[in-house]
């Protein structure tokens, strides 16, 4: 198990926006959540990455409770990639460089270029990897910033709407990534999107987040017209095309 969640509360003020939210996730598994806006999707990430501390329950990453953990010794396990960005005046390159930051102990080596290069490669930015943050457009940006995830090589991937901003290319191009490096490394993911149809393509686990807490939580079985119609309050209808499943609002 690489995360273990158990009975998490958290109010802004005296707003509650988590209650009793428990879960577990497993090595190899993407984890989409999903939930209307202001359901408290990106609470509950801001919460498992210690940027928030819930007034109440446990989370553990492998043996580790967070509460427990350093800044430092967090961001060595957790790869998190926030709603919305600063692009300040750094190159990709050194943007993705810093992602080692957490393993850097005197100077950078040559694994920590090897493994920013490799990424770069990945998400085929080595074209811009000399341009200025400032000199992208949202996209690059929004791909810069996960590969500055995937570059820390962390045990689990945080991902706030990471397809924002992508063209239907890369939105497919970067799920993929994100599932394959999951699927390769045995790590984890939890990824918070919109599109349910993205979501059913890449992910192996369904969270719905509704009324401050767990609406439904499992594999597809959880992706039913029920469930999306009740967390949504429209109707919906879950039919497959060539083998894969979609979800048709009507
Ligand atoms: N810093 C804050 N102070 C007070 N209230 C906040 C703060 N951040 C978020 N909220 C409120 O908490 C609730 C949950 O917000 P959150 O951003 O977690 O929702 P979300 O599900 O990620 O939404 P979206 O899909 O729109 O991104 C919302 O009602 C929001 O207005």
């Amino acid at each position: 198990m690489i995360l273990n969640i158990n009975g998490i509360e958290f109010s802004y003020s005296s707003v509650p926006v988590l209650n009793n939210v428990t879960f577990t996730l497993e090595r190899g598994e993407v984890l989409s959540i999903l939930g209307n806006n202001g359901a408290g999707k990106s609470t509950l990430l801001k919460c498992i990455n210690k940027i928030l501390e819930p007034h109440k329950g446990t989370i553990y990453i492998e043996k580790d409770e967070i509460s427990k953990l350093s800044r430092v010794d967090v961001a060595k396990k957790i790869g998190y990639v926030a709603q919305r960005h600063e692009s300040g005046r750094f190159t990709v390159f050194d943007a993705v460089l810093l992602g080692r930051k957490p393993h850097i102990k005197w100077d950078v080596t040559q694994k920590d270029i090897k493994i920013v290069n490799s990424v770069l490669k990945k998400f085929d930015l080595e074209k811009l990897s000399l341009r200025y943050l400032s000199e992208l457009s949202g996209g690059e940006l929004q791909k810069v910033v996960i590969a500055r995830a995937m570059a820390q090589q962390p045990v689990l991937m945080l991902l706030d709407e990471p397809t924002n901003n992508l063209d239907l290319k890369n939105q497919i191009e970067v799920l993929k990534i994100i599932r394959e490096a999951v699927k390769e490394q045995n790590i984890a993911a939890i990824v918070i999107i919109h599109d349910l149809n993205l979501a059913l393509r890449f992910s192996d686990k369904f969270l719905f987040l509704k009324d401050n807490t767990i609406y439904a939580y499992g594999g597809m079985e959880v992706m039913t017209e029920e469930i999306i119609g009740s967390v949504y309050g429209i109707h919906v209808v879950v039919e497959k095309i060539h083998d894969i499943p979609v979800v048709i609002p009507l």
